[in-house]
């Protein structure tokens, strides 16, 4: 609900909110332990993981004297206060936590209603034992895997959709409806995605194998579950690593099946993400 409250009244609410302030507290000294573990690595060793770890890419870019930056304008301050760079981890750690969480969800719940794409999965498992440690390249070769996800993530985006606000006014091509500078204008995922103009197999149904063949080339903005442009998701690709191998490492073990009507319903509701709203699948281990 807090979310649906005018900015300020929710920031009140909050500062007087005791659960939040601890919780506040807790997370920020976890942050701050590992700004300072990136602090405390060896020149060489901080200019390698740069490269390779974002936290440790916006620690490297901590301001050295946070005062005489702040005296600067905007526009020739360089690096990131020591207050940005909470804000930023608190983001990454709000951002990827439920939509990642939430596409699981969607792919259990999707399982337990296509037996015959868990058992393709498990087809391209075969060979694969279950305390492999799997490759990047391993990873890459599941291209069923790769359209199960894409799939999910058409079928039921974790996010709705996003805004974008008109810096200049424009006009629409086809319709001829006049947009004003200031405008926000949605751009709403899920419409998009089932598109029957955009989908060569009909777009309400659940089939994995359209991204192998006749809808392979769909349209770059039919299916964008990370938003698009500059300020797309910057966590997609530990977005997608991370839905890949858990999915992967599920159906190495158990079969999910649909725990009937009554409890696995589906359906849907709206928080910060589009969670489903009645899944009860039953859950087999394999041998
Ligand atoms: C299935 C998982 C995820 C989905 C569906 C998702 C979706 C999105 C969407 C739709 C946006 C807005 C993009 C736009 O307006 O064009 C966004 C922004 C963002 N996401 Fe994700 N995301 C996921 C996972 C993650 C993860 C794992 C992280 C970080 C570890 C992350 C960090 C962010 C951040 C920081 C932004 C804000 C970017 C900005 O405003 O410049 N997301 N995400």
């Amino acid at each position: 609900m807090i979310i649906y409250l005018p900015r300020v009244l929710s920031s009140i609410y909050l500062q007087l909110n005791h659960r939040h302030r601890r919780a506040q507290t807790i997370i920020e000294r976890y942050l701050c332990r590992m700004i300072e573990q990136e602090l405390s690595e060896s020149p060489e060793s901080i200019s390698q993981r740069k490269r390779t770890c974002l936290i440790a890419s916006l620690v490297a870019s901590l301001q050295k004297d946070e005062k005489a930056e702040a005296m600067k304008s905007e526009e020739e301050k360089r690096g990131l206060s020591r207050s940005e760079l909470l804000h930023e981890m608190l983001l990454f750690l709000v951002a990827g936590y439920e939509t990642t969480s939430t596409a699981l969800a969607w792919f259990i719940y999707l399982m337990s209603k296509h037996p015959q794409v868990q058992q393709k999965i498990k087809a391209e498992l075969i060979g694969d034992s279950q305390n492999q440690v799997w490759s990047v390249e391993r990873l890459d070769s599941l291209v069923y895997l790769d359209c199960v996800v894409n799939e999910v993530l058409r079928f039921c985006p974790p996010i709705n959709g996003t805004l974008r606000t008109l810096t200049t006014d424009d006009r629409l091509p086809q319709s001829g409806v006049q947009l004003f500078k200031g405008d926000s204008v949605l751009i709403p995922f899920h419409t998009l995605a089932r598109d029957t103009r955009q989908w060569s197999i009909d777009p309400e149904l659940f089939c994995p194998e359209r991204f192998l063949h006749v809808d392979k080339d769909h349209h770059p903005y039919a299916l964008i579950p990370f938003g698009s442009g500059h300020r797309q998701c910057v966590g997609q690709d530990l977005a997608r690593f991370e839905l890949k191998v858990i999915a992967a490492r599920l159906m190495q073990y158990v079969t999910f099946g649909d725990g009937g009507s009554k409890v696995n319903a589906g359906g849907h509701f709206s928080r910060i993400t589009i969670m489903p709203k009645h899944i009860g699948v039953t859950i087999e281990f394999d041998q």
